[in-house]
């Protein structure tokens, strides 16, 4: 079945100055993007390039200096953001969900605990029985409590704001596995990293310097250009780093293989190199 596109998420002409920045240019300068339903767009950039007036902009959270944000009718945008603790209220996780659920959720006891167990499964916290103290909680428990959190708020954007930079990589992966089965039921998600090995999930990088937008494009093109060749990728033309598997398949194209695919995570070199051995 073929998908049915329509923008969720769109900025026009998005400028942010902050009064006192001392850069010399805006943080978000004249930026123009339009997110589509159920999309993986990851935002990249080094410090201070804007990624996190990006998020701001787009969550409705930060003031416009100039431009609009236009949210498609009903949608709602949540954010997972990058210090497990900075956005949690609640003294359990039952507590801390309630508080996301909007006014017309179930009043009664068993429905709204279902509803909020529904929530905890959903972002990979089954396992946790409701009234359990958040002080409890693994740092990589408390992005899912946030995750399950922008759920019980009725998220149908996830904005992930360096979402993982505080967690250990197992605890990375709990949270990246978690955007991933959500995205595959239709989420829209928007990732904001400066992580290389991070972007590799998403449908489309896009890249900001100096505030402004300096590439769209997708991953696969991000990171080879249009094929494995000794020439520079767009992410090492702007001085990136890219993943360890595109470092990998770059260093043994130099010694003669010849790639048909362009893999970007592990799992998909070595499916690359088992086709290669046939
Ligand atoms: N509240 C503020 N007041 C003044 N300047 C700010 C403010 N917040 C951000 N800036 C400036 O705006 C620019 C963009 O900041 P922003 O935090 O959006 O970048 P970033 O790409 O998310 O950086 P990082 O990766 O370091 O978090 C930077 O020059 C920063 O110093």
């Amino acid at each position: 079945m073929s998908r049915i596109f329509s923008p969720v998420l769109q900025l026009e002409d998005v400028t942010v100055d902050y009064i006192g920045n001392a850069t010399g240019h805006p943080a978000l300068d004249r930026i123009s993007l339009v997110v589509e339903q159920g999309t993986w767009v990851a935002v990249a950039g080094d410090n201070g390039s804007g990624k996190s007036t990006l998020a701001k902009a787009a969550a409705g959270l930060s003031p416009l200096t100039d431009g609009k944000v236009i949210t498609a009718d009903g949608i709602r945008v949540h954010m997972v953001m990058q210090h497990p603790e900075i956005q949690i209220l609640g003294e359990t996780v039952y507590e801390e969900i309630w508080l996301s659920l909007p006014e017309d959720s179930p009043a009664a006891v068993t429905e709204r605990e279902a509803q909020m167990k529904r929530y905890l499964r959903e972002s990979g916290l089954q396992h946790v029985p409701l009234h359990t103290p958040v002080r409890l909680l693994s740092g990589g428990q408390k992005q899912l409590l946030n995750i399950a959190c922008c759920l019980a708020a009725g998220a149908d954007v996830l904005l992930f704001d360096e979402s993982l930079s505080m967690l250990d990589p197992s605890s990375r992966s709990l949270v990246l596995e978690a955007a991933s089965r959500l995205h595959a039921k239709g989420t829209t998600i928007l990732w904001i990293s400066h992580r290389m090995e991070e972007l590799v999930y998403a449908d489309r990088i896009l890249l900001l310097e100096e505030g402004r937008l300096a590439y769209d494009g997708t991953p696969v093109d991000f990171f080879y250009g249009n094929a494995v060749t000794g020439q520079l990728s767009p992410c090492e033309s702007f001085g990136l780093e890219p993943p360890l598997t595109v470092q990998t398949v770059k260093e043994l194209h130099k010694y003669g293989v010849d790639w048909p695919e362009r893999p970007l995570t592990p799992d998909q070199l070595a499916k690359a190199v088992n086709l290669l051995c046939r």
